[in-house]
């Protein structure tokens, strides 16, 4: 097993790896960019793996752990379950975002140890707005250079339910959860794992993902929420309300595939 350290001075570099990814993906927003096709389908762009080489050359420059990620993601099972502590990586979270050019596509870096996000950055260069969450430690969001904590916000007794949505993947069974919840509720749209910060922060009280995410989309964010005081929980359509559902929890098997999941304070 590596053993690892996340000093305060580690998490800064790791947080500028991030930040400078970013600069990588805004020098190519800012112009006309090439879209190719990954064999999902999904876009890809010189934006995606520009972050992508950037970060992994940063990594491996400051800690020996493994790196899974989206752009290099073919590391076998056989390989990836002796893992207990490694780095997991979307480059450019929010693709068709990032082609609609709306601003809401992400920068993420999460510390994975034992299934557990104990550390993420989430960096959105277009807003230049960064969220960094570190278990024992606590989050905050950082805005040109200021920090400011952060924290879930628990829904009380009649106040509208704020939940967050996905701006270009949206599902019909929302609608049973909107019903389990009961009482008014406004829905807000938006790309990319900043869905997540937004519960971290207090700004929504909800997020349930109701449609396919794959791990490197959700492990930064995921370790924000939590050191904000939120929990990220399997999500079950027809109890989405389940005080026991479990913890969301990564590397534990051959597919790379989220279950349904629910961000709540
Ligand atoms: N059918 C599918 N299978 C796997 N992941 C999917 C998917 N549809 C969407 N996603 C994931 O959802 C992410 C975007 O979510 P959202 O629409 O909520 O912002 C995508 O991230 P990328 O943009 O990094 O590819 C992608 O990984
Ligand atoms: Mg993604």
């Amino acid at each position: 097993m590596t053993s690892f350290d996340l000093t305060p001075e580690l998490a800064e570099k790791v947080k500028q790896i991030a930040v400078q990814a970013g600069k990588k993906i805004m020098e190519i927003y800012d112009k006309d960019f090439t879209i190719y096709d990954k064999s999902d389908s999904s876009p890809l762009t010189d934006a995606d793996l520009a972050a992508h080489h950037h970060i992994v050359d940063g990594l491996k420059a400051i800690s020996p752990l493994p790196i899974l990620s989206e752009e290099s993601a073919d590391i076998p099972w056989s390989t990836r379950k002796t893992w207990v502590r490694y780095w997991l990586v979307d480059p450019l979270d929010g693709t068709k975002e990032f082609i609609k050019k709306n601003g809401e596509f992400t920068v993420n870096i999460a510390l994975i140890e034992y299934g557990v996000p104990t550390f993420g950055v989430v960096h959105a260069p277009a807003i230049d707005k960064t969220y960094v969450g570190q278990e024992d430690v606590g989050a905050y969001s950082e805005v040109n250079g200021t920090q400011s904590p952060i924290k879930a916000k628990k829904h009380t007794v009649g106040e509208t339910w704020k939940i967050v949505g996905s701006r270009s993947h949206q599902s019909s069974e929302i609608n049973k959860i909107l019903d389990a919840l009961g009482g008014e509720n406004e829905l807000v749209a938006m790309g990319s794992s900043l869905k997540l910060c937004l519960v971290a922060s207090g700004e929504a009280h909800m997020y349930p993902r109701v449609g396919p995410t794959c791990e490197w989309d959700t492990g930064a964010a995921h370790a924000v929420a939590i050191a904000a005081g939120a929990k990220v929980t399997v999500l079950d359509v027809e109890n989405p309300m389940d005080a026991d559902a479990s913890p969301l929890r990564y590397n534990q098997k051959d597919s790379v595939l989220n279950p349904y999941f629910l961000v709540s304070c």
